[in-house]
């Protein structure tokens, strides 16, 4: 298959590419310093992080006795030497966050530095997460079309709380109006979806995105999906280490089903309940894979997981970032199918992305161009999305 080119922020000095880039990553460095107690040595490391980029050169790692650190030695190769700007965008944030990995001695220390971010956005959420608590509550008793669709819709507009984006300290943006909200979803294959999960949803796999409001949605469609029957077991993946700001890692996973339980408003207690139950069930299984933070397109997907993967009937992909990897952060024309895209995927493959970097694909001939002229931060804004499946015969 021939790829058009990866995305790079030198591409555009006027692209979100190159504004993440020159200015954001920096800013998010220097952000953790005050949300955390490091060392003056890891300050140091952060603060001179900050100040290399986006001038700076990529370098080979130097926690060389990490896990991760061969792999990351075969990524960075072909990149040696090049500046910040330079290197392809998807390498360059995911080659970010573990730098800061790095610098922060997490393999050795195990702080999560994004902690107080992913704590805020979930407390800040409260009043969305209750809304859906109780529809999730109500809609068990007939879980029909209609609901499988609504809770696949939450999925999505989870997503649009980012924190890397709009910190937790701006406030509730959690709360989406979904009636109003069909005309800002760009595809969607939502129906197809559920003719699949009601023929065959035994095994459903979610490839999750933030922590906070949008990983509670996803707990929600993923308790909906097993308390119906629809589906009779989940896996959750999260990231292996912290990572763009508020990625769930399986220990926010597990925060997130405490908080519910232990909550004081009985509607989300009893969301909170049902999810220790599928856990204690081994009916709900948490995963992670150091693929998730690496900068590799998911047609570079390690055969281990390649063939986990394999075995499920759906896996559910969450987010922007995992969008970009899906299609290697690349180019594509606004036209081509998401199924030519994902082609040899191992299973059939479901996307739930809120818009918030310049790719897209799967959309009609001139509906980008009518977007555009609506909306010109229409692939950045957060305010669309793309529901989109490609069925594995
Ligand atoms: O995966 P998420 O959380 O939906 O979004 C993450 C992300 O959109 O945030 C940045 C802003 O564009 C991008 O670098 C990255 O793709």
């Amino acid at each position: 298959m021939s790829y058009p080119p990866p995305i790079k922020a030198c591409d555009r000095r006027d692209s979100w590419a190159y504004d993440t880039v020159a200015r954001r990553l920096s800013e998010i460095c220097l952000k953790i310093i005050p949300e955390n107690e490091f060392s003056p040595e890891i300050v140091g490391n952060l603060e001179k992080l900050a100040a290399d980029i986006p001038q700076g050169t990529i370098r080979h790692l130097l926690d060389t006795d990490s896990r991760d650190a061969t792999d990351w030695q075969n990524y960075i190769q072909p990149y040696l030497g090049q500046s910040w700007l330079e290197v392809p965008w998807f390498f360059a944030e995911t080659y970010f966050y573990r730098r800061i990995i790095e610098a922060i001695d997490y393999f050795r220390l195990q702080i999560d530095p994004y902690l107080l971010q992913k704590k805020l956005g979930l407390e800040r959420s409260h009043s969305s997460i209750q809304v859906l608590s109780q529809k999730l509550n109500r809609s068990l008793k007939d879980a029909d079309r209609v609901q499988t669709i609504a809770l696949i819709h939450a999925s999505l507009w989870g997503n649009r709380v980012d924190l890397s984006l709009w910190p937790a300290e701006h406030g509730d943006r959690s709360i989406s109006e979904s009636e109003q909200e069909k005309h800002r979803i760009l595809a969607d294959d939502s129906d197809r979806t559920v003719d699949l999960l009601q023929k065959r949803g035994d095994r459903v796999d979610f490839i999750v995105d933030n922590a906070g409001f949008e990983l509670f949605c996803d707990l929600c469609f993923a308790d909906f999906l097993l308390t119906s029957g629809l589906s009779q077991q989940v896996f959750i993946h999260g990231k292996s280490h912290p990572t763009f700001v508020s990625d769930a890692m399986v220990k926010d996973v597990l925060d997130t089903v405490n908080y519910l339980q232990n909550h004081s408003e009985l509607e989300i207690k009893r969301v909170g309940d049902r999810l220790q139950d599928h856990l204690d069930r081994d009916r709900l299984s948490l995963r992670h894979h150091f693929f998730w933070t690496s900068p590799l397109a998911w047609w570079e997907m390690p055969s281990d997981l390649c063939q986990n993967l394999a075995d499920s009937n759906l896996v559910i992909v969450k987010g922007d970032a995992n969008y970009r990897r899906l299609l290697g952060d690349r180019y594509w024309s606004f036209t081509t199918p998401f199924s030519e895209i994902i082609g040899d995927f191992p299973t059939s493959i479901l996307a739930l992305r809120t818009m918030k970097a310049e790719l897209a694909c799967g959309l009609q001939p001139g509906q980008a161009e009518w977007l555009q002229k609506e909306d010109p931060q229409w692939m950045t804004n957060g305010q669309r999305g793309v529901i989109q499946l490609s069925v594995k015969a």
